[in-house]
């Protein structure tokens, strides 16, 4: 378990980070969002020991970063944004030389076949890093990171500047590791997050805005269960009979989608799932129902909402 307490992170009059905290347990791929310079990097390095805070603790399975680096950090396994890759190495011999800088106690040969495979490097092993394509060279640091099998990997922004097949490749790879490790993944693009995470934390201004599974973050910003539908018919049936439907609170009309075609926003009751009231409430009116979603708010209007309103005070200056 990572365990995030009251961090703060002060550059001369700038809080980079400002009193953030979150668990992340075992097993959980937990996505770690934000706008540029929100925090993200500051944070991560942090809780892998590379900088101080200011003030806060960082506990990794019950050792501290600040009392007990080693214990630490020796169950943490890093890919910052830009990895430490000796250019002129294979990645063979890369991967030796970090086994032993990092010195990892485990069968060398057996240990680096296993994580060349892990990350789909067995074919490339004997190439120069040089040679590599970014995509390549982030399977490389990933490598890295999962030299001595640490419990938890820290990964940020891990898919800047590949291309759309190469992001695709790093998710899937990124989602198999989860099954065996506790992930902490950072990235400002939320599609991103949301396409391999179960949880998400948001952060704007060095704050956190949201600590959500991905599936409520809607409803955790609107502070609203919600529906939307869009459905044949005229305003008037279609509304009165959407009222007698067990949980609507609340009906508004949100725009015309068609000729007698509206879509419609309904608030509901939390806890209440009234989407099978309202099918059978069209059918009994005759209106034939075209789309129907749940969550008013799409996840990028929500993420936008959190992240462009300012941060109430005590945030950056
Ligand atoms: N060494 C430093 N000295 C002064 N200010 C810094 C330093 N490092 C970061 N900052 C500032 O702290 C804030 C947070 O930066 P950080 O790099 O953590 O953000 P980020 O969320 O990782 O952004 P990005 O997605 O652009 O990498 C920014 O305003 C940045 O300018």
């Amino acid at each position: 378990m990572v365990e995030i307490k009251n961090l703060v992170k002060q550059y001369g009059d700038i809080k980079a980070v400002n009193d953030i905290s979150f668990t992340v347990n075992d097993g959980e791929i937990l996505g770690f969002l934000g706008p540029n310079g929100a925090g993200k990097s500051t944070t991560m390095n942090i809780i892998t020991g590379y900088i101080s805070s200011t003030s806060g603790t960082v506990t990794i399975n019950d050792s501290e970063i600040l009392k007990d680096p080693k214990g630490a950090k020796s169950q943490i396994g890093y890919l910052p944004e830009l990895p430490p890759l000796y250019m002129d190495m294979t990645v063979r011999k890369y991967l030796e030389f970090m086994f032993s800088i990092k010195k990892v106690k485990l069968p060398k040969k057996a240990h680096i076949d296993e994580v060349l495979a892990v990350t789909k490097l067995t074919d490339h092993q004997s190439r120069i890093i040089r040679n590599l394509s970014k995509g390549y060279r982030q399977r490389v640091g990933l490598a890295q990171a999962l030299l001595g099998n640490p419990p938890v990997l820290i990964l940020d922004e891990p898919t800047v500047g590949l291309d759309p097949s190469q992001i695709r490749e790093f998710r899937s790879l990124i989602r198999g590791l989860g099954k065996k490790h506790t992930v902490i993944f950072s990235s400002h693009i939320l599609s991103e997050v949301s396409a391999i995470c179960d949880r998400i934390v948001v952060i704007n201004q060095g704050q956190v805005v949201a600590d959500t599974k991905t599936s409520e973050l809607s409803k955790a910003i609107t502070g609203k269960s919600t529906l939307t539908l869009e459905v044949e018919g005229t305003v008037a049936s279609v509304t009165t009979a959407l009222k007698n439907v067990h949980g609507v609170q609340k009906i508004t009309v949100e725009r015309q989608s068609a000729e007698n075609t509206n879509v419609y926003n309904i608030e509901h009751e939390s806890g209440v799932d009234i989407r099978k009231g309202v099918f059978n409430a069209m059918v009994n009116n005759k209106s034939v129902i075209l789309t129907m979603n749940e969550g008013g708010m799409s996840l990028e209007e929500a993420y936008l909402k959190l992240t462009s309103k300012p941060v109430s005070k005590g945030g950056k200056k």
